[in-house]
């Protein structure tokens, strides 16, 4: 599903120019649950925001189900991203001022979904995410627990294909953050592919395989499991 062979990523200031990636190969296949790991500073946000089609490299290239994304257009990498992929953050990221329904409703809004099929998708995903009765609250009225799984249901309303997550536990408590992985894995059993960014060894152990960024490069890489799709 994925491809990323020879990545780079350049910033580039006035005065320095900090090399974040340097010369990744990463191939992710269908239905795998990949964790990246390593120290602060080291990349794995960038690489995942080149992963998730918020960025370009600098350099080398990136097939996203064998179509090649690694030199798109914002407006084209956009279009590419929202039938895609959906991302869970560590801070969760919901908008305060729209409801649990509203929040989920966003990505179907933007690929023109009416209101009767976006009603039974949210439906559906909300129940799934046992929030099916907390659809008129705002995020200020639920626990982090519950937000990180509104924003689960938003990351899969649009049947996205990649979830990728970025620290998806960080501000939860361990019983929430259990909860949260315990989804994950059970979303990446029925075939959504998984990519996390964790700092923890327990989220990672639930991965396939593991792979250690340092200084923008891969250094370590550990098969954990094998996929089961
Ligand atoms: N927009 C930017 N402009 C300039 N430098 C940047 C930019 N984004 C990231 N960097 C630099 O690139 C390097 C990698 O950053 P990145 O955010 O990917 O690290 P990280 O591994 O995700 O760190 P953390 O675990 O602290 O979130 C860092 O040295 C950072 O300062």
């Amino acid at each position: 599903m994925i491809k990323a062979n020879n990545l780079s990523k350049v910033f580039r200031t006035e005065e320095i120019e900090t090399t974040a990636l340097n010369n990744i190969n990463l191939h992710v296949k269908k239905g795998e649950f990949l964790a990246i790991m390593g120290p602060s500073g080291c990349g794995k946000s960038t690489l995942l925001n080149i992963i998730g089609l918020l960025d370009n490299p600098s350099s080398g290239t990136y097939h996203f189900d064998g179509t090649s994304v690694g030199n798109l257009k914002e407006n084209n990498r956009t279009k590419y991203r929202k039938g895609n992929i959906g991302f869970v953050f560590q801070s969760f990221n919901l908008i305060d001022e729209l409801n649990v329904y509203e929040n989920v409703e966003l990505p179907l809004i933007y690929l023109k979904l009416s209101a009767a099929d976006r009603k039974k998708r949210i439906h559906e995903v909300l129940k799934r995410m046992e929030m099916g009765h907390r659809m008129k609250h705002f995020p200020k009225q639920l626990s982090g627990g519950q937000q990180q799984r509104v924003a689960i249901a938003r990351a899969l309303v649009a049947n996205a294909k990649l979830i990728l997550a970025d620290e998806p536990t960080g501000n939860l408590d361990s019983k929430n953050g259990q909860e949260v992985m315990n989804l994950l894995t059970e979303l990446n059993k029925e075939g959504t592919t998984i990519v996390m960014v964790t700092h923890s060894h327990h989220d990672a152990s639930f991965a396939h395989r593991v792979i250690n960024l340092f200084d923008g490069k891969i250094v370590t890489e550990n098969q954990q499991k094998t996929a089961s799709v």
